[in-house]
Order: structure tokens, then sequence, then C-alpha cells
């Protein structure tokens, strides 16, 4: 299944996200402003874009395995978490975590977004939960090999 994502650009420099390829999972988000981003530092980087998510869904800001490769340069808070009803301007923090200073230039590629179904729960509160074989246990409960 297809949804319409619906996407408007609010800066001059702004580019429609795209997947460079037409199997990939993440459309690609371009930086509409020039940054650089110290070692150490995290930066918070303009996109230009305000999308209109179809129901039932969120987006998810990733990094780009080859910015974390070649430059250590990651999203901070992966996955980012855009809200469906979210109407402000889509943000990246990326963070440096290499030697040398980074940057950022406009229209560089800097992350990629992932739209996912949310589901969504209603609360009840219990005092007691259902047992399981897991019980308890974990952080390595069940062996580290
Ligand atoms: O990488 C990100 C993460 C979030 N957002 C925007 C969209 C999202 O819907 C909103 C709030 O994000 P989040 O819930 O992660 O932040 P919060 O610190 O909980 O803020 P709030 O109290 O506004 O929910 O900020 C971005 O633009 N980029
Ligand atoms: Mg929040």
């Amino acid at each position: 299944m297809t949804y319409q994502l619906k996407v408007k650009l609010v800066h001059e420099d702004a580019k429609i996200p795209f997947y460079a390829n037409p199997g990939d999972a993440g459309l690609d988000l371009y930086s509409v402003e020039e940054k650089v981003i110290q070692p150490g530092e995290a930066e918070l980087i303009a996109t230009g874009l305000v999308i209109e998510l179809p129901q039932g869904t969120e987006a998810q800001v990733r990094p780009r395995s080859g910015l974390a490769l070649k430059h250590c340069v990651t999203v901070l808070n992966s996955p980012g978490t855009i809200d469906e009803g979210y109407r402000g301007e889509i943000k990246v923090i990326l963070i440096n975590h290499g030697k040398a200073p980074f940057k950022v230039e406009k229209q560089m590629r800097i992350a990629q977004m992932v739209i996912a179904p949310v589901t969504r729960v209603e609360i009840e509160q219990v005092e007691e939960l259902s047992e399981t074989s897991r019980g308890e246990g974990g952080f390595g409960s069940s062996g580290m090999k």
C-alpha cells in the first residue's frame, strides 16, 4: 500500500525529499543551511520542509550510514520522531563524533526519513500481569553467546 505524503516547502532552497532508489525505505532529507559542526558538538539543521503525514503514521529521522562511516556524523536523537500532527519545520539534530569539524553544505543530504505505522493503545492500570517464561529476566539473562 502506498500512502500520500503532503509536503510543503518553507524555504527557498528546500528540496522535496526523495527515495534515492525505488525500493529504498528512507526519503533523503536536505539541509537548507550551511553550518559547521565542531567535534563533540551537536547542531540543529533546518530542512525547509513541513509535512502532513498519512493518518496513523509517524516519520522517523534516521542517520545516513555514509555520513556516519566517513565523518562520524550521525543523528543525535535517532530515530527522531515526527508526530502525525506536527506542522512545524522538520529539523535534524546532527552530532559530530569525529575529530575534525564537519561542514554541512546547503542542499547536502543529511539524514533520511522513514514513514512508519504507529500502534496506539488505551491504557489499563492493573495490579497483576500475566506470567511468562522470561519473567523479570533481562540484560543478558539468557546468556551472552
Ligand atoms: O528530530 C526531530 C525530532 C522532532 N522534531 C519535531 C517533530 C516532532 O513532532 C516534534 C516533537 O518531537 P519530540 O516529541 O521528539 O520532542 P519533545 O522534546 O518530546 O518535544 P514536545 O514536548 O514538543 O513533544 O519536534 C523534529 O523536527 N526533528
Ligand atoms: Mg514529545
